[in-house]
């Protein structure tokens, strides 16, 4: 089954002069249980597509459609969100510094109608590797690997199975990213999640994701797998010149 599919997708920004074309004529599938890289330099439109698809990005034309469902323009509903959660790229920015890490996933359990709240708490702490004694701290009083863990556990605690993240380990220490990394990879295979990932580094592309999509000036010059960047079978010009500059 595909899960997210994007067909001609054009995002934009601005009126008149300050009028800027940021995606333009974008299309790829993610399939069930796939990991998929959004990847390009800065500005080249990759969080923009996750913008579009979370509603954050009013202006766009083209579709977007989750399981098969067309989204139309304006805000999601909750029945998006049941369906697709994000993990940002700063885990501090994303969690309210005056709950707990037990009150941000409580109410997120109690949102989506699940009972049993207490121990659910605790196993989805558990399925992210922290242990109890973190339920009732705050984010400052968390590190920024531990933080994120506490945001992918929000984003596990309703019944989503699309995730979208956008470079959700770019403000880690170098130490924590590979962990953090394999825990997505874990829980990706554990849950069977389908996951879109957006990063400028293609080595983290290469580790996480089964194919990838390469972005420049807003267009998606190639869509390939990671096996055949690996084999360096990459055809576009622009690719080939990322992956010299990285090892993938
Ligand atoms: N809110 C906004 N208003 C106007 N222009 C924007 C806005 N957000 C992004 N842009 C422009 O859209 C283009 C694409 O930006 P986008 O953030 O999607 O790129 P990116 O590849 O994700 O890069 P980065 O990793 O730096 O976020 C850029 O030219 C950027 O300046």
């Amino acid at each position: 089954m595909t899960m997210i599919t994007i067909n001609g997708l054009n995002v934009w920004y601005g009126d008149g002069r300050d009028h800027v074309d940021a995606v333009k004529n974008a299309s790829f599938e993610v399939a069930a249980g796939e990991s998929f890289g959004l990847v390009g330099e800065s500005g080249s439109g990759k969080s923009t597509i996750l913008r579009a698809i979370t509603g954050l990005a009013p202006n766009w034309s083209g579709t977007i459609s989750i399981e098969g469902k067309q989204l139309s323009h304006g805000k999601r509903d909750r029945e998006f969100y049941r369906r697709v959660q994000m993990v940002f790229q700063d885990p501090y920015a994303s969690l309210h510094p005056r709950h707990t890490v037990d009150q941000v996933l409580s109410e997120t359990l109690d949102l989506n109608g699940i009972t049993g709240i207490d121990q659910r708490v605790s196993r989805l702490l558990d399925g992210v590797g922290l242990d109890g004694k973190f339920r009732f701290r705050y984010p400052h009083q968390l590190s920024g690997g531990q933080r994120q863990r506490v945001a992918i556990a929000r984003a596990l605690a309703g019944e989503a199975n699309i995730i979208l993240l956008d470079e959700p380990t770019s403000a880690l220490d170098v130490s924590v990213q590979a962990e953090i990394l394999n825990l997505l990879t874990d829980l990706r295979e554990e849950h069977n999640l389908t996951y879109l990932m957006v990063s400028h580094d293609l080595p983290v592309i290469g580790h996480m994701c089964d194919r990838l999509a390469v972005m420049k000036d807003g267009e998606i010059v190639e869509t390939l797998t990671v096996d055949s960047l690996r084999a360096m079978r990459a055809q576009h010009e622009y690719s080939r010149s990322l992956l010299k500059a990285s090892i993938v």
